[in-house]
């Protein structure tokens, strides 16, 4: 056991564009406005659409949501304070107490504004105000205008998921006379699996494609060596501990919580994950926790979870298919459930959710292991802040621990913790941009008993 490490960390700074050729700087400088420049443009391909859906009225709308959306880019670039929301949505009056934290943070000596604020707040805030411009101006409120680039992701990676279906296949065939060994086989498969598909993420990529076009399962060995942190035998453990009936007051029905990430290929190897835990009887119950509206370009909304499984269902693919029709009975029977809430589309790091959304905190407090996909999450996992690499997952989390809990992300920000000493550095010196690129990988898990192992 290591010795418990009794420093007491001080709370570093937030990444922010106020560092000129960061990646949050080149990030707000590059690649928002380069999102929002084609969300426009979407909308204006559309035009005919929403004319012959709503008339003149749907011109209008396009018109005056384009005009919005340009007097937002128009702000970011500039380097406007950020403005409060002026919509009615359930989440206005938490966005614009946001706001005024930032002040607080900040002082009145600067607006909050794009380039002196957190890159994380910021980035978040464009997301929500597409939604304010496109809520203000009905009858096109709830177009999803990243809806073309998850569903060609998904179209784009069917070999790759008709791969994965035909192993899920052979897995479930005799799944009942798998010896323990070999089913935590297939889970640290179908774990880096679901690990991997983050990499599909149309943030990072401004929206270029990157769907999964080799296969997931063959090309696992060769990722290893990019696994910089891997705690699988940690989460086994979580997992397989609340099997034991006994040790604990709860029931023997054990639960997942899932929350998603990206839409396209990364939520379907997601989806076979959560088939796997339950097939193997892992798990029991799986809750998958999604966007209440669309995020971040390519993040999962309920239409994206419903229309994956319709697609899959109807997919002219034997095992695909089957698939399908088994989430779709999963769902039915309530061994899988899908939420959205509203906390998850603001720009809290996960340390404030216990105070800003006790109901959600008190919903993971009841599974028995959550896993994070992605970058964002891991993210707001560690605060979006300058942590030395070295400093523990659970130093960085910072008292948020409603669970067990692991993060399955993909290097895509330059935020890293729990690395070795001398592990960073090295990775630096042989690739730059090892914390951007997405090359990069890590199974990081935190739980309450893990508190001295930083
Ligand atoms: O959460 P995801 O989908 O893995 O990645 C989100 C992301 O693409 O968006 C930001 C860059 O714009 C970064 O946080 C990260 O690169
Ligand atoms: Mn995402």
């Amino acid at each position: 056991m290591m010795a418990a490490d009794r420093t007491v960390h001080a709370v570093p700074p937030s990444l922010s564009a106020k560092v000129v050729g960061s990646f949050a700087y080149l990030t707000v400088r590059d690649r928002l406005p380069t999102i929002l420049t084609k969300v426009i443009d979407t909308i204006h391909r559309n035009k005919n659409k929403f004319f012959e859906e709503y008339g003149e009225e749907g011109i209008r709308a396009e018109k005056q949501t384009i005009g919005l959306l340009s007097k937002m880019r128009n702000e970011l670039q500039t380097d406007k304070p950020v403005l409060e929301l002026a919509d009615e949505l359930q989440d206005t009056a938490s966005w614009n107490q946001y706001l005024q934290r930032q002040q607080d943070l900040q002082g009145d000596q600067d607006s909050v504004s794009w380039f002196k604020s957190p890159w994380l707040y910021v980035e978040c805030y464009m997301y929500r105000r597409v939604q304010e411009a496109l809520w203000l101006n009905p009858p096109i409120s709830d177009y999803d205008v990243f809806n073309e680039g998850k569903t060609q992701s998904f179209f784009e990676s069917q070999q790759a998921m008709m791969t994965l279906c035909t192993y899920s296949e052979g897995v479930n065939k005799n799944i009942e006379e798998l010896s323990r060994n070999q089913l935590l086989e297939h889970f640290n498969k179908l774990l880096q699996v679901s690990l991997w598909g983050n990499k599909c993420d149309l943030s990072i990529s401004a929206g270029q494609d990157n769907s999964q076009k080799t296969s997931p399962i063959d090309s696992l060995n060769s990722l290893q060596p990019f696994i910089l942190v891997n705690d699988s035998n940690m989460v086994w453990a979580a997992l397989t501990a609340a099997q034991r009936p006994g040790q604990t007051e709860k029931t023997s029905a054990v639960r997942v919580d899932i929350v998603l990430d990206n839409s396209g290929f990364e939520l379907f190897t997601d989806l076979v994950l959560a088939d796997f835990l339950v097939s193997s009887r892992l798990a029991h119950e799986v809750h998958f926790h999604g966007k209440c509206f669309p995020w971040f370009v390519s993040d999962v909304t309920a239409n994206d979870f419903q229309w994956t499984i319709r697609q899959t269902m109807a997919a002219n693919h034997k095992w695909m298919s089957k698939s399908g029709v088994q989430w779709k009975s999963h769902l039915k029977e309530g061994v899988w459930s899908y939420h959205d809430h509203p906390f998850w589309t603001q720009p809290h790091e996960f340390c404030d959710m216990e105070a800003d959304a006790p109901d959600l905190y008190a919903t993971l407090q009841g599974a028995d292991l959550v896993l994070f996909k992605g970058d964002l999450n891991y993210r707001k996992l560690t605060g979006d802040r300058e942590w030395a690499h070295t400093v523990g997952f659970n130093t960085a989390l910072r008292g948020f621990g409603p669970a067990p809990l692991c993060s399955l992300r993909t290097l895509k920000a330059n935020v890293q913790v729990g690395l070795q000493p001398g592990q960073g550095e090295a990775l630096g010196s042989q690739d730059p941009d090892w914390m951007t690129s997405g090359k990069y990988a890590v199974i990081q898990f935190s739980s309450a008993e893990s508190e001295q192992k930083d």
